[in-house]
């Protein structure tokens, strides 16, 4: 099953939050773990327990594994393990994006399903220009993967490059941002596909206005949600014509209630509600 339906399918079984596995330093000293390989490893398997068949997706954040070194690594490789094929889709959040050549070792390294590292789908920046993540793009139609791609990220420094004018050489509409080419191209990989593509955009819940089309055809990937600000309220005034599309990603906003398993799968369960509306 394409990762288009297998999305359509996580998100009518389970609500449409997107649950981030990020142990920053300070939420393993708050859940009373060593700020050490150790620790990694019990706040990863912890979440593993809570979140593996309760929510749609899980998005492992790299950064904080790699921070460990090899034994990270082997830790993020094994949670990625464990958090698939339990109904939850696994996003590994590695940003990536190189020049096409470099391009294709990441695309097999995550999304090729007989690579250790395998996930259901990866997040990918497309500032050494759009063209240069088609290895992602075709890896993943092999394997029935998603691309999740940046467009108009959550943090504060992102309009300076995503809002930018795009050079008329590189083609498309007179006056089309970064973002906004970004957006078209999503939607020309996803036309046609139902119930929709697999190829996704990232827009941050905390971009005040969206000025672009979103309508990609494809998962939007939402993150902002909490400890960054932005609510429920804003991810409905943002995306209301495709809001069936959004999966609402956040970490410390549901982290925070740990370590308790229980906890944490109530926490995830209210964010769930909070953005159906109940
Ligand atoms: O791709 C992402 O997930 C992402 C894109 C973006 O625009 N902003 C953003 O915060 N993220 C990631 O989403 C997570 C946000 O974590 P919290 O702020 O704790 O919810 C981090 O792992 C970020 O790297």
């Amino acid at each position: 099953m394409s990762f288009g339906s297998r999305a359509r399918v996580a998100m009518q079984a389970y609500g449409p939050a997107c649950v981030g596995i990020d142990p920053h330093a300070a939420l393993l000293e708050q859940w009373g773990l060593p700020d050490s390989v150790e620790g990694l490893d019990r706040f990863a398997s912890t979440c593993v327990e809570a979140f593996a068949g309760h929510v749609a997706f899980v998005k492992p954040q790299s950064a904080f594994f790699e921070r460990f070194g090899a034994r990270g690594v082997v830790v993020l490789e094994r949670t990625i393990e464990d958090l698939r094929h339990t109904g939850s889709l696994v996003v590994l959040d590695v940003k990536r994006g190189d020049i096409g050549s470099t391009a294709q070792a990441y695309a097999d390294a995550y999304l090729d399903d007989d690579a250790p590292m395998a996930a259901d789908a990866v997040t990918v920046s497309p500032y050494l220009g759009f063209g240069s993540l088609t290895p992602f793009f075709e890896v993943a139609e092999k394997n029935d993967a998603g691309v999740f791609v940046l467009a108009l990220t959550s943090n504060p420094e992102g309009p300076e490059v995503q809002h930018a004018l795009r050079p008329p050489a590189a083609g498309g509409p007179a006056d089309e941002t970064v973002a906004g080419g970004i957006l078209r191209q999503l939607a020309e990989l996803n036309a046609g596909a139902s119930p929709m593509g697999a190829y996704g955009a990232v827009v941050g819940a905390t971009i005040g206005e969206a000025d672009e089309d979103l309508a990609i055809n494809g998962p939007l990937l939402v993150p902002g949600l909490g400890a960054q600000g932005g609510t429920a309220d804003d991810i409905r005034r943002l995306f209301g014509g495709v809001i069936d599309n959004v999966i609402a990603s956040t970490s410390r906003g549901v982290l925070a209630a740990g370590p308790d398993v229980q906890a944490l799968r109530d926490s995830a369960a209210r964010v769930n509600a909070e953005l159906v509306g109940s």
